[in-house]
């Protein structure tokens, strides 16, 4: 499976009561992957909207991701996403089984990512590129990281981390495959301008 594309996150304050049309008006202007992140411990919301995010994602072609939770992943039979602190990808890989995406946060360290490769991860994403409203603390990554990271990885790479329409040109220039994004596509002020800036970023990574 070729992993290239806009790559969607969810945010449970940006898209409070507005998640499925929020959603949806993105997948309608292209998503490769849609990735649920959502640090509560509510978890029958969580499963509530995960399923509903799945039946958005089958009905667009487009592929579910879960943040943090290899086990609601498993249970919704869909990709995981993994941070360093979030538990080993060896075991995620064998509960997920072979044809599931599971992705790796390896924030500037290539090494992090060469070990992700062995240890079966789908993608590998480092970041943060630029300022984060989202998650202003997370550690920063440059332009010098991906063109090493390039060089060194056959994996799709994923960038994450402030990106907006105004400033993913440069990270596609050096290679990156898949554009994480959250403020940059859902801090929209209308679902139309939601597609609209879903599909100038596929324009970006010429898709
Ligand atoms: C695509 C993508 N890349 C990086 C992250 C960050 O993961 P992590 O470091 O585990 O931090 P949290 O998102 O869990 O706060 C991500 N979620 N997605
Ligand atoms: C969840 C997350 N992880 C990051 C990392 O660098 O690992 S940056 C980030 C937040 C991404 O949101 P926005 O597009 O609004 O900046
Ligand atoms: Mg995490």
């Amino acid at each position: 499976m070729t992993l290239r594309g806009l790559y969607a996150i969810t945010d449970s304050q940006l898209l409070a009561g507005k998640l499925l049309p929020y959603v949806e008006a993105a997948l309608d202007g292209g998503l490769t992957l849609l990735q649920y992140r959502d640090k509560s411990t509510d978890d029958a919301r969580r499963l509530r909207e995960a399923e509903a995010l799945r039946g958005l994602c089958e009905r667009y072609k487009a592929h579910l991701i879960i943040n943090d939770d290899g086990e609601l992943a498993a249970r919704l039979g869909v990709g995981v996403h993994l941070g360093q602190t979030d538990g080993p990808l060896t075991p995620a890989r064998a509960l997920l089984g072979p044809q599931a995406i599971i992705g790796s946060t390896c924030h500037s360290q290539v090494e992090l990512a060469e070990q992700a490769a062995k240890e079966g991860a789908s993608y590998v994403a480092f970041g943060r590129f630029f300022n984060s409203s989202t998650k202003p603390g997370a550690p920063t990554a440059t332009l010098e990281t991906l063109d090493q990271a390039r060089a060194r990885l056959s994996l799709p790479i994923c960038v994450i981390g402030g990106i907006t329409l105004d400033n993913a040109a440069p990270l596609v220039a050096h290679g990156a495959d898949l554009l994480a994004v959250v403020h940059g596509l859902f801090g929209a002020e209308s679902a139309r301008e939601v597609t609209l800036r879903a599909k100038a970023f596929n324009t970006l990574l010429s898709i």
